[in-house]
């Protein structure tokens, strides 16, 4: 039988995605005549989905949006990262033993992104995390995107692993997502995120991957405690 269920977001929780992201934006601007955008920005406009990461790179240099250009410029920078989805991105410290000990312990994994289900798999299976996730689910995969709370009701369910649920996340999108799901969240403090975490309303702060059995056994022992 299933512990529950722990859902996870991907890029700036499991995986460092930023170098392939960054480095696919600059290719874009470089076809564009436009600065590159480097590391330590594209690491602050990732988060809300593809779309949006090109919208606010174009803004940054000055591009205003028009639908079809626009347009124009997400399906080329789709096409510049799918050929190097994984070739930079590497999982963070502790992640594959960590997930290898939840499981153990019988829990049911789930990732929930942000980024297209279909890059989120190539990662997934890239870097040989997949057999940990029974769902891998982008936002088209339900036709909801994080901050809806769907996205991530759809993911646990599509999981099968019951309840509870937990939900494990980097940036200020994920506990909202999770706040209006009513699922508790724990945050890593190393992911992208605009604004400090801090008074977020994370259920759970940890710095480092190698923190997050402790945190789930303190959240589920204050949990059990309020029952
Ligand atoms: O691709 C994005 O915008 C972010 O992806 P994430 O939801 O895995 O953090
Ligand atoms: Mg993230």
């Amino acid at each position: 039988m299933s512990k529950g269920t722990i859902v996870f977001d991907l890029d700036g929780t499991l995986v460092d995605s930023v170098p392939d992201l960054a480095g696919s934006l600059d290719t874009l601007m470089a076809e564009r005549g436009l600065a590159p955008i480097g590391v330590e920005t594209a690491r602050r406009l990732i988060g809300h989905g593809i779309p949006n990461l090109v919208r606010r790179a174009l803004a940054e240099r000055g591009v205003e949006w028009q639908d079809d250009t626009g347009a124009a410029a997400v399906k080329r920078f789709t096409e510049i990262y799918g050929a190097r989805v994984a070739q930079e991105t590497r999982p963070y410290a502790d992640v594959e033993t960590v997930l290898e000990r939840l499981a153990g312990e019988g829990w049911r994994m789930a990732v929930c992104t942000n980024k297209m289900e279909r890059f989120a798999r190539q990662i997934v299976d890239h870097l040989g995390l997949s057999r940990h996730f029974a769902v891998v689910a982008g936002p088209d995969t339900f036709g909801v995107g994080k901050p809806d709370p769907r996205h991530l009701t759809e993911t646990a369910a599509a999981a099968g692993g019951g309840h509870p649920v937990l939900f494990v996340g980097d940036s200020e999108v994920d506990i909202a997502t999770g706040k209006a799901a009513g699922v508790p969240v724990i945050a890593l403090t190393y992911g992208y995120t605009k604004t400090p975490l801090d008074d977020l309303g994370a259920d759970r702060l940890i710095d480092t991957f190698a923190e997050l059995p402790d945190a789930i056994a303190s959240l589920q022992a204050e949990q059990a405690a309020a029952t």
